[in-house]
C-alpha cells in the first residue's frame, strides 16, 4: 500500500494543536535542523500524516514548507490557519478554501502611484474538485458544527489587516476586489509547492475576525480557537479523501502496469534469522533486465555515509521507527569515528559496531544485506 503522508502546516500554535487533536498517538520526527514534526494517523482513519508548524510570515512558511515535502514526499500538503475576511458576506467560524493565492505586495512605485504585480498561484484542478466534494458532502460537519465552505481567492501578505480604512485595506479592496480571506503564509505555501513539479497544496483558512478594526474582541471571544477548530475538521475529511484518492491510483496502477509509466506497488520482504529472499513478484510483463541496483563503494567510510543515508529514507517512509533508527545512526557513527581512528589490522570494534546496526535493521533485508556487505569490505582491511 502507498503509504506517503500528508502534510498539514499551520503558523500558529493554536491552529496546530486543533490539528494535533485529531491525530492517533502522534510520535515526533526531529528534522536534522531542528524542525520537530509530528507523525501520526487520523484517529479512526487511513491517512498518515505530518504535522508542522511554521510560524508566521510567508517566508517561513516557504522555507519549511520545502523542508518538509524533502522529508516527507507527500501526496499533498495542506495548510490550515485563521484568516480575517474580507467580505462582509462570509461570518466568523466559516471556512475560506483558496482557489487562488495573491501574493498582495508585488508591485512598482512609479511617479503616478504604485502600480500592482501580484504573483498568483491558482490551485490545482484535482485538489480544488476534490477539496469542493468534500464540504458539499459535509460528513466533516456531522458532529453539528455549522460553518460552511466558501471557495475564493485569499490575499496573503506580510501584514495582519485590522481596519477598514486603512492605505492597505484600500489597497487590497481596489486591487484584489475578488479576494475572499486575508493571511501571511499561503503565498509561500503555494510558491515552494509549484517549485516541487507543482505539488498539490489547499490553503484552509477559519475566518476569525472581519479585518475591520475589530479583531483584538473577536480574538477575546476566542475566535481564532473556534474558526481553527472547524478548519481543522474540514481538514481532517479532505486529507482522508485526498490519501483515499492516492490509495486508489496506486492500485489502479498496480493492477494495469502497461498503462503506467511509474513501477507498481512496491513488493517488500521481511526475511528474518537466516532466510533470504530472492526475487519476489506479482505478475511480469515484457523483457526482463536484471542488474545490480548500486555498485557498492569500495571505501567503507563512502558505505557507511550511503547507508546512514539509506536509514534515513527508511525512517522517512516508516520502515524504521524513530527508537531503531536512533539506535542504529549511533552505531554507525561510533563505527565510522573507529574507522578512522584506528589501524587496518584492528578492525574488530568497527565489525562489532556494524553486527549491532545489523541487528537493529534485521527487519529490513535490503538494509540488512546492505551492513553485511560493509563487514566483509572492513574485514578485507585487516
Ligand atoms: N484572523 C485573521 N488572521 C489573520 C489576519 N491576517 C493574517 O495574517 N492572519 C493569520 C495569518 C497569521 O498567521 C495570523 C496572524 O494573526 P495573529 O492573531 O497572530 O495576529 P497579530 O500579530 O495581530 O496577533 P498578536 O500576536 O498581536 O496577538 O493569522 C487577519 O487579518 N485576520
Amino acid at each position: 500500500m502507498n503509504d506517503k503522508p500528508i502534510v498539514v502546516l499551520t503558523a500558529l500554535d493554536v491552529e496546530y494543536e486543533a490539528v494535533r487533536e485529531k491525530l492517533d498517538t502522534p510520535r515526533v520526527h526531529r528534522h536534522p535542523q531542528g524542525t520537530r514534526f509530528e507523525l501520526g494517523r487520523l484517529a479512526g482513519g487511513k491517512c498518515r500524516i505530518a504535522l508542522g508548524l511554521v510560524g508566521k510570515g510567508n517566508q517561513s512558511a516557504a522555507v519549511l514548507t520545502e523542508r518538509a515535502i524533502t522529508e516527507f514526499s507527500p501526496v499533498a500538503l495542506i495548510f490550515v490557519g485563521v484568516a480575517g475576511a474580507l467580505h462582509t458576506h462570509i461570518p466568523l467560524g466559516d471556512l475560506v478554501v483558496a482557489t487562488h493565492v495573491y501574493a498582495f505586495h508585488g508591485g512598482t512605485s512609479e511617479d503616478d502611484g504604485f502600480k500592482s504585480r501580484p504573483r498568483v498561484w491558482e490551485a490545482s484542478h484535482g485538489a480544488d474538485q476534490l477539496a469542493r466534494h468534500v464540504a458539499r458532502d459535509r460528513a466533516w460537519a456531522d458532529d453539528g458544527r455549522t460553518g460552511k465552505v466558501h471557495f475564493g481567492p485569499i490575499a496573503a501578505g506580510e501584514v495582519v489587516l485590522d481596519s477598514k480604512v486603512s492605505a492597505y485595506a484600500r489597497w487590497i479592496r481596489q486591487h484584489f476586489n475578488d479576494a475572499l480571506a486575508i493571511e501571511m503564509e499561503g503565498a509561500g505555501v503555494a510558491q515552494a509547492a509549484h517549485l516541487n513539479r507543482s505539488l498539490p497544496v489547499v490553503v484552509v483558512r477559519g475566518i476569525s475576525d472581519r479585518a475591520d478594526g475589530t479583531k483584538e474582541t473577536t480574538d477575546r471571544e476566542q475566535w481564532q480557537a473556534r474558526a481553527v477548530a472547524n478548519a481543522a475538521a474540514y481538514t481532517v475529511a479532505l486529507a482522508e479523501n485526498l490519501a483515499g484518492e492516492e490509495r486508489d491510483r496506486a492500485r489502479s496502477e498496480a493492477n494495469d502496469p502497461k498503462g503506467s509509466t511509474d513501477m507498481p506497488g512496491t513488493t517488500r520482504n521481511v526475511a528474518k534469522d537466516n532466510a533470504r529472499v530472492g526475487v519476489q513478484a506479482g505478475q511480469v510483463y515484457g523483457g526482463i533486465h536484471v542488474s545490480s541496483e548500486r555498485t557498492a563503494p569500495a571505501d567503507p567510510a563512502e558505505a557507511i555515509a550511503g547507508l546512514a543515508a539509506r536509514l534515513q529514507q527508511a525512517r522517512t517512509s516508516g520502515q524504521l521507527d524513530e527508537d531503531t533508527y536512533q539506535a542504529a545512526q549511533a552505531e554507525l557513527a561510533a563505527a565510522s569515528e573507529t574507522l578512522l581512528t584506528t589501524a587496518p589490522q584492528d578492525m574488530g570494534a568497527v565489525t562489532l559496531a556494524l553486527k549491532k546496526v545489523r541487528g537493529l535493521v534485521a527487519d529490513v533485508a535490503i538494509l540488512a544485506a546492505e551492513v553485511g556487505t560493509i563487514i566483509a569490505l572492513v574485514q578485507g582491511l585487516s
